[in-house]
């Protein structure tokens, strides 16, 4: 990508007053350079270093904020560049010191310390923080998320804080379709909405591992929460399953808390109203103990894939007082956060305000209404960006600039082509690709088939759908046949990503486009409504 003009563009300089942002927007194929020459700035929280140059490209949208005043270049032409006096960093400041307070007596409570202040705390304060972003479409949920987590790893206490992202359409770490996790240990830049929490690592040279996230991925396969909201809440409980496992065994990491970015249909008046509080309690309920949670599907839903795997007995002669005590853990967010919207604050409020601390912050005028066309070039962009990686022209005379912090070159990838017969890979689909809800099922009907079944797909078959279908690659199931369950694909996470490039119907092999070069045979796959062709 490069600017239409390759004669040298002309570096602006802009002086920002302290507590201001500028904001900028860029067009489809031009590529964008800030310097900060002076003072300091950050953008969603992650600092700049001075000096440094960086690009942004992708259709970027985003602010540079300085909290004392600074001076910066930009070079490139953006379709909408303004300096803002009104930000409400501000509150968002606020809530991260409250975070971290949380955060600074949890880690003295799991370490036995006395705690920071001498009078008897409010015992949900000494809790590390759990919290969850909720708001409408265009909110700037994601961009608070970042913001806290870029503050937490910034205070230079070592946090790394959970960032949990299960909105489909956005993708997080993966690709769009994906529910992902990953502890920060470093600041999240923001350079592409193709990479709109950072990057993950990848197959590129070794020394961008040193950077890039490795989250911890679960597929959906879908853009919207409401096509099949069972296997959304199934999915959200087992990242918060995996991620109190991997508390269970770091208490500084469980004191650095979660943050869960959400989608806009868990707040939209849009959604009907049991889908979204479904969602939004599958959240809740998911980032704490795991014992609990899983008696308590036991004793509620009568069943749990876990209970096969943990091989629990039921205690139903218990049930009553373990409901009280189930109550407790149920409490496991502690903090909402509702971006601009009051309708949603008093709902939560009433909800959850007995036991959850509910906050309204405000939303930034800056934030940018995406309509669905952008959309879906950005999802385009991230399922490129993820075989491909991120190569981008600087704007004409601008040297030694980084993505995000990173060199260019290292953001480049190769991926790898391979054929393959049709038996060779187990792929399965959720459900059936034209299911309707269950709620829109006429009154007395049953569904016959379950939209949490796996339903293998054969690619020889007509109507397999599979040319050009992004399929998630799923860890191996548990070896001991004994285990097995029926839904385990369900709960397998995601390995990598592949994309059908060809079908061969004659030869009965398929071509598979693939980030690396691990074989593909033998494994089990799950696919999706996305499809991928070359941009
Ligand atoms: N202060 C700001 N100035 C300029 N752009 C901003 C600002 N805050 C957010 N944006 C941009 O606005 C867009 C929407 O913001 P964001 O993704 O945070 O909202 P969201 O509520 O998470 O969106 P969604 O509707 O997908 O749930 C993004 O491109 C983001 O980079």
């Amino acid at each position: 990508m490069s600017d239409a003009n390759d004669a040298p563009a002309r570096p602006r300089e802009w002086i920002l007053e302290p507590e201001t942002e500028y904001r900028f927007e860029l067009d489809p194929g031009t590529t964008f350079a800030i310097k900060l020459l002076k003072g300091r700035a950050e953008i969603f929280g992650a600092e700049l270093v001075e000096g440094k140059t960086y690009l942004f490209t992708s259709e970027c949208k985003a602010a540079l904020y300085t909290w004392q005043g600074c001076v910066i270049e930009v070079t490139g032409t953006a379709s909408t560049e303004y300096v803002s006096e009104e930000t409400p960093m501000s509150a968002y400041a606020n809530v991260h010191i409250a975070l971290e307070q949380m955060r600074v007596r949890a880690l003295s409570k799991a370490r036995g310390s006395p705690l920071p202040e001498p009078e008897k705390p409010d015992p949900k304060l000494s809790e590390p923080p759990r919290v969850l972003i909720l708001g409408p479409e265009n909110a700037g949920k994601t961009s608070v998320a970042k913001i806290l987590a870029n503050y937490a790893v910034r205070a230079g206490q070592g946090w790394t804080p959970m960032l949990v992202n299960v909105d489909p359409s956005e993708g997080g770490w993966a690709i769009p379709g994906a529910l992902s996790a990953t502890p920060v240990k470093g600041a999240l830049p923001t350079y592409s909405p193709a990479s709109p929490l950072g990057t993950a690592s990848t197959t590129a040279p070794l020394v961008l591992s040193a950077h890039g996230h490795v989250p911890l991925v679960y597929w959906y396969g879908h853009a919207d929460t409401k096509r099949n909201p069972l296997l959304m809440d199934r999915l959200i409980r087992n990242l918060g399953e995996n991620v109190n496992d991997r508390f269970d065994l770091d208490p500084e990491g469980k004191a650095a808390g979660v943050i869960v970015d959400t989608p806009a249909s868990f707040a939209s008046n849009s959604s009907p109203p049991e889908h979204r509080q479904k969602l939004i309690k599958a959240c809740v309920d998911a980032f704490r103990s795991q014992l609990p949670r899983i008696l308590l599907r036991v004793l509620l839903e009568g069943s749990h894939p876990f209970l096969v795997k943990a091989k629990l007995t039921l205690a139903y002669p218990f049930l009553p007082s373990f409901l009280n005590f189930a109550v407790g853990w149920l409490c496991v967010v502690n903090v909402i956060l509702v971006v601009g919207h009051e309708k949603l604050n008093v709902e939560m409020q009433r909800a959850y305000g007995s036991h959850i601390s509910v906050v309204k912050i405000p939303k930034s005028g800056g934030v940018v209404e995406l309509d669905h066309s952008y959309r879906e070039r950005i999802q385009k962009y991230q399922l490129h960006t993820y075989m491909y990686g991120c190569a981008v022209q600087p704007p004409p005379g601008v040297t030694g600039a980084t993505l995000g912090g990173e060199a260019l070159a290292d953001l480049v990838l190769s991926p790898s082509s391979g054929v393959i017969g049709f038996g060779d890979m187990s792929i399965y689909r959720i459900g059936t690709e034209t299911m309707a809800p269950s709620s829109a099922l006429p009154v007395g009907a049953a569904r016959v088939m379950s939209e949490m079944q796996p339903v293998p797909v054969n690619p020889a078959m007509p109507g397999s759908a599979l040319l050009n279908s992004v399929l998630a690659v799923l860890a191996p199931p548990n070896p001991d046949e004994n285990e097995r369950y029926d839904e385990e694909v369900l709960d397998l996470t995601v390995t990598s990503f592949v994309y059908i490039t060809n079908i061969n119907m004659r030869e009965k092999k398929m071509t598979i486009l693939s980030p690396n070069q691990n074989p593909v045979a033998g494994k089990t796959a799950i696919a999706g409504s996305f499809e991928y062709q070359d941009l």
